[in-house]
Order: C-alpha cells, then sequence, then structure tokens
C-alpha cells in the first residue's frame, strides 16, 4: 500500500503486509449477487425540471464515519456530523424517509491501550488526592476502569456533542454493542462460505500507535514510526485475509458504470488510481489484540477494523431487532444512499467496503462523498497532533447555529479550510446578523412603527406585473433558490446552498434602502404609502424564505424567524420544500414585539483544546 494512513474507521488503519500466499493467488470465478448492484439513484435531476422532484416517501439512510473512541470528540469529528444532519434535514423537508446513522468504533489495541492509561491516569490523581488528604505515600492498585467503562465515557462524549449540536441521528452505532458483534459474525461468515477469507503467515515491523504495519522505506532511523518517534517492532503472526484481488475487475466495471459513486471528481480520481494500479489482500484479523469481535471459525484471533467497524452501518440499521439478520437488510433502508466520510478513510470506503459488499452479496451504497479537512494553521486538526478545536466551548460560546453555519458555508465541502477564529465570527456576523437577522427586524419593526404590526397585504396578492425592477430582482431570487438550493443540497454543495439563500438577503436589503419605506410611510401620497406598504411584505416574505431554506442548516435561526412571523406551528409540524415557495404570510396577521433573532457575536478566544484520552475518561 502506499499512502500514509491514519488510525480508525475513524481512524485505525493497517498498511497490510502482502501475505505470503496471496502471491499465487488466481482470481477464482466469483457466485452471482443474491441481488444486483446498486447504481446512483434514478430520480431526475432537479436541475432539469421547474419544480424538484419531491423524494416521494424513499427511505434514505445518510452516515457519518464511525469515530474511534480513543480520545474526545472534536471539531474534525462534528465537520462531518453537521453535514449529515444537514442533509438528513433537508431530504426530510423534500418528503423522504432518512435514516442518520452515526456512531462509534471501539475496538482495537490503541482503545485498549487508552483506557488503560487513561485509568492509570485517574488512579494516580486519585491516589494523590487521598495521599495529600491522608498526609501519606501513594500506593500501587491492580483495580483499573475497564476498557468498556473507557468506551462508554467517550461514546457518552459523542452523543452529548451531538445533542449540543442539534444533530438529529436515528441511529447511533457502537461497535462493541452485542447485536453489532452478531451482524459481524454473520458478515464475515458469508464472505468465508464465498471462499474470500484464508489464513497466512507474514512478518513485518509494526507500530502500536499507528495499528499498522510499515514500510522500512517510510520509517526514520532506528525503525522510529515518524508520527510517534517510537521504534517499530518486529511482529509475525498468522492472520486471516479478505481476498480483495479478486475483486479487481468488479470493482473497476463498478466504478466505470458509476461515475457519481465517489465524490468529488478528485477523491474519484485518486480511487480509480488505486484501482488501477493493482489491488492487494488485506489482514482482516489479529492474533494479539483480544479487544475485538472473536473470528467467527477461530475465536483465538479478533477481528480487524475493517470487518468490525464499517459493518457498523448495517447493524445500525437492524439496531431495533432481537435477532439481527442480514436477511432483515431489505426492509431498513439499505443500501446507504450516502456515506460522508474524511478523505483519509476514502479507499476503505470506497474500495475495501465495496469489494466486501459484493462478497457478502448485499448491495452497494450509492454515494460516498470524501469531504476535506479542517486545518489548523495549515496542518489537519486532529486527535494525533493535539491541534484540537473543541466543539463544546465553540458552541457554549456562539451556539450551535454558529458552528453549523460557519463550517458548512465557510468550508467548501470537498477541500480543506482553515478554521481562524475571527474569521468565524465575521462570517457568520455577515450573514446571520447582519444580513438576514437585521433584515427581520427592521421590517418587523416599520411593521410596528407603521402598521400596529399587522399585515397590510398577503404576500401572494402581490403580482409581479406592478413590480418593480429591485421587487423583481428579490422575486426571482427568491424563485430561483426553491431550484437551485434543492440541487446544491442534494449534492452536499452546502456553501453554494448557504450562498444562494444568502443572497436573497443581500437583494431585500439593496430594494428596503432603495425604497426606503421609512419616509414612504410619512408620505401624504397613497402610492407611496403603498409601495412602503408592499416593500415590507415583500421583504418579510424573502426572509421566511430564506429562513426555510436554511433550516437545515440553521435549525434555530429558522425557528425563531417563523416564530416571529407568528408561524412557530408550521415548524413544529414540519418545514417542507413546498414552503419556500412564495406567497405564506396573509394579511391581518399581527406578529409579536420584534426581537434579535440572531444577536451579533463578539470574538472570544477559544482556546485550543487538549483532547486526550486522559481528557475523555476523567472529565
Ligand atoms: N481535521 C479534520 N477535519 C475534518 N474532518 C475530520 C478531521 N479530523 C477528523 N475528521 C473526521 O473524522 C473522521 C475520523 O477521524 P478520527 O476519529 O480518526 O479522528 P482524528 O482526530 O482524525 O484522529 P487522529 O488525529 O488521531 O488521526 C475522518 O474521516 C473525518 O471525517
Amino acid at each position: 500500500m502506499d499512502i500514509a494512513f491514519a488510525p480508525c474507521l475513524s481512524l485505525r488503519l493497517l498498511r497490510t503486509p502482502r501475505p505470503v500466499h496471496a502471491l499465487f493467488l488466481r482470481p477464482s470465478p466469483l457466485p452471482p449477487l443474491t441481488r444486483p448492484l446498486n447504481t446512483p439513484p434514478t430520480r431526475a435531476s432537479p436541475r432539469a425540471c421547474a419544480h424538484p422532484p419531491a423524494l416521494n416517501n424513499q427511505k434514505l439512510v445518510v452516515t457519518t464515519p464511525l469515530f474511534y473512541v480513543n480520545a474526545a470528540p472534536h471539531m474534525g469529528s462534528a465537520y462531518p456530523t453537521i453535514a449529515a444532519d444537514a442533509l438528513a434535514r433537508f431530504y426530510q423537508m423534500a418528503h423522504a424517509r432518512v435514516t442518520l446513522v452515526t456512531g462509534t468504533d471501539e475496538h482495537g489495541e490503541k482503545i485498549a491501550a487508552a483506557a488503560a492509561k487513561a485509568a492509570k491516569a485517574a488512579k494516580a490523581a486519585s491516589d494523590r488526592a487521598n495521599a495529600a488528604a491522608e498526609n501519606r505515600a501513594p500506593y500501587q492498585s491492580s483495580h483499573h476502569p475497564s476498557t468498556q467503562a473507557f468506551c462508554d465515557s467517550v461514546a457518552e462524549q459523542f452523543q452529548q456533542l451531538w445533542a449540543k449540536l442539534n444533530i438529529r441521528h436515528q441511529r447511533f452505532i457502537r461497535t462493541t454493542s452485542p447485536h453489532h458483534h452478531a451482524v459481524v459474525r454473520q458478515f464475515m461468515e458469508r464472505v468465508w462460505q464465498n471462499g474470500d477469507i484464508y489464513k497466512s503467515e507474514y512478518e513485518g515491523l509494526y507500530c502500536t500507535g499507528c495499528e499498522e504495519y510499515k514500510d522500512l522505506k517510510e520509517l526514520l532511523p532506528r525503525n522510529l514510526c515518524p508520527t510517534h518517534q517510537k521504534p517499530c517492532l518486529s511482529r509475525k503472526e498468522d492472520n486471516y485475509f479478505f481476498a480483495l484481488s479478486k475483486y479487481q475487475e468488479r470493482l473497476e466495471a463498478f466504478l466505470d458504470d458509476n461515475p457519481n459513486f465517489v465524490q468529488p471528481s478528485e477523491r474519484r480520481n485518486e480511487v480509480l488510481g488505486w484501482v488501477k494500479s493493482g489491488l492487494r489482500d488485506f489482514s482482516v484479523s489479529r492474533a494479539n489484540n483480544d479487544w475485538g469481535i472473536l473470528v467467527p471459525r477461530d475465536e483465538s484471533q479478533t477481528i480487524y477494523v475493517w470487518f468490525d467497524a464499517l459493518v457498523g452501518y448495517l447493524s445500525a440499521l437492524l439496531q431495533h431487532s432481537h435477532q439481527p439478520s442480514l436477511e432483515q437488510l431489505a426492509d431498513s433502508g439499505w443500501p446507504a444512499d450516502v456515506h460522508i466520510i474524511g478523505k483519509d478513510i476514502l479507499r476503505f470506503h470506497a474500495v475495501y467496503w465495496p469489494a466486501m459488499l459484493m462478497s457478502a452479496g448485499l448491495p452497494l451504497p450509492r454515494r460516498v462523498i470524501g469531504h476535506g479537512f479542517i486545518t489548523k494553521d495549515g496542518m489537519k486538526m486532529g486527535k494525533s497532533l493535539g491541534n484540537t478545536l473543541d466543539p463544546c466551548q465553540l458552541v457554549d460560546t456562539y451556539g450551535a447555529d454558529a458552528v453549523r453555519y460557519y463550517f458548512l458555508k465557510a468550508v467548501d465541502f470537498g477541500k480543506d479550510g482553515d478554521f481562524s477564529e475571527q474569521r468565524f465570527v465575521d462570517v457568520v456576523n455577515a450573514d446571520l446578523a447582519n444580513s438576514l437577522g437585521n433584515l427581520l427586524n427592521r421590517s418587523l419593526n416599520l411593521l410596528k412603527k407603521n402598521c400596529a404590526s399587522t399585515l397590510p397585504i398577503s404576500s401572494a396578492e402581490l403580482g409581479l406585473s406592478d413590480a418593480d425592477d429591485d421587487e423583481k430582482t428579490l422575486r426571482e431570487a427568491a424563485d430561483r433558490a426553491y431550484q437551485k438550493a434543492y440541487a446544491q443540497y442534494e449534492a452536499l454543495d452546502f456553501n453554494a446552498a448557504c450562498h444562494s439563500l444568502i443572497s436573497i438577503c443581500f437583494e431585500a436589503n439593496a430594494y428596503i434602502d432603495r425604497i426606503a419605506p421609512w419616509t414612504k410611510f410619512k408620505s401624504e401620497h397613497a402610492e407611496d404609502v403603498q409601495m412602503a406598504r408592499r416593500c415590507i411584505v415583500n421583504v418579510l416574505e424573502a426572509s421566511r424564505v430564506v429562513a426555510v431554506g436554511l433550516s437545515p442548516v440553521v435549525p434555530e435561526v429558522a425557528q425563531k424567524i417563523y416564530e416571529a412571523l407568528g408561524l412557530g406551528d408550521e415548524v413544529a409540524n414540519g418545514l417542507t420544500w413546498e414552503h419556500m415557495k412564495w406567497g405564506r404570510l396573509t394579511a391581518g396577521m399581527s406578529f409579536a414585539k420584534p426581537k434579535p433573532v440572531f444577536p451579533r457575536l463578539e470574538l472570544v478566544s477559544v482556546t485550543p483544546a487538549a483532547a486526550t484520552a486522559e481528557a475523555a475518561v476523567i472529565s
């Protein structure tokens, strides 16, 4: 393998040495799949039709990575989850039945080591405290909280963070759950029966920090791992391998037939490059790690990450069944519409996983989207470098919607994006506080002052035939967003969707500034007053449309706007994409005293978090 891997499904990665007998493997004819491979969705492109098609009750599954619980979540963990939640909310608005799957990857040597380390640190801290209290020396104890307790604690932190960020997931799968174990063993058994698992011996230099075998050429002198600066140790063990090489032709054909399977295009090109350079079998078990799921036919070994964590996407969908069975998958919403993952785990989702599913006779996911990295001073934010940003602190300081908006609007989804707190505050203030919040506040105040907070005309009555140019531009921007933002959300182009919607506010602000209703309301001419009324109604309706369109990204702001417009019940009943259509405000509606829906943020320096395993368990 020729790329630098990082650890887990989140990042427990393996650099697999070539097994001895894999060199002599000949691809054998594959049995037919029990179901045909999936192709990307066949529904018409929204760009091609006047009205976006509703997803008509389709079951759609959206997944985040399953995060490795070696340390507390950080902003990088929150990022794909926010994106997945925004997509799921959008799908819901388009009448799909969505299942958002997220969860934690909890097995492996590194977790056991992190748990032991955290327990030791906790014990030392408590001993010091006791010793200080009793004025005696600390003593050694053999008692440590279990690895499971460590996983419980970190998994809980992920769930708490999701709650803080308003993530509405339907499934949270933990790979230590018994029902996941059952599904994994069934899955592996199917692959085994298909003749794709075999045992082989290999020997290599292993880094326990990375949980992977290393090629000599990538190591520093004295076999030091460049990431962990510790010597890699020689290991020799019998492991089970998955015969990935047998799937060379089928994967090539699948990728050719499904050009949208991997997105964006640069990620697809990477995947094509890997596949074309020749697929090699990979190891799926470990002999020296007991913190894992037992291999079905050889319980002296545990299953290694890919046959464990990736299968979590399936077991999540079978979560509510007492006796989960892969046979029930057909009713569960599988195959997933989209796996949202970081580019670090692209190979495993776009090459290993499809081949594993082919072998198990299961349909393939429709799309794999490899997003870019949040960087800090140009470096990937991550647990290994310790340059992480604590999303809890960000949310506590600035609110969930500010965090959701910034990362989806200011970072191009497929690309890397550097975090700067100043930019964060500037972007959020410019769009949510100024362009949207002020617009609404200003119009509601004008309405209060000049129309006793009562809407003088129904927005649906404002025909375009008697509109002036600014009004027409505003209406066109709002109407266009109905289709445009739909297509942009569907393509996970959150940045563009936010832009299409916020630009309606730019038009509305330009329109209100030109009409200057505050002056026209004072005019003696009835046409001027009518123009002022018309302007306010248009601007309020435009703010409503923006609120609907942005609701997948900033649900709290959308709700506040709807409440300010006296339409709070519609949010409770669920906004749909049809609510984007112009004309829902009716004459005679009266509004409560306006209050800012998004107060301006003040810059507060959020200190970088030390997201260590110890912090995770001790806190
Ligand atoms: N800096 C980041 N920017 C964007 N996404 C990230 C970032 N870090 C992690 N992720 C997301 O989390 C997934 C899994 O990451 P993982 O749980 O291994 O955390 P990590 O912080 O990258 O770990 P480490 O730093 O130890 O390598 C990635 O595939 C990606 O979706």
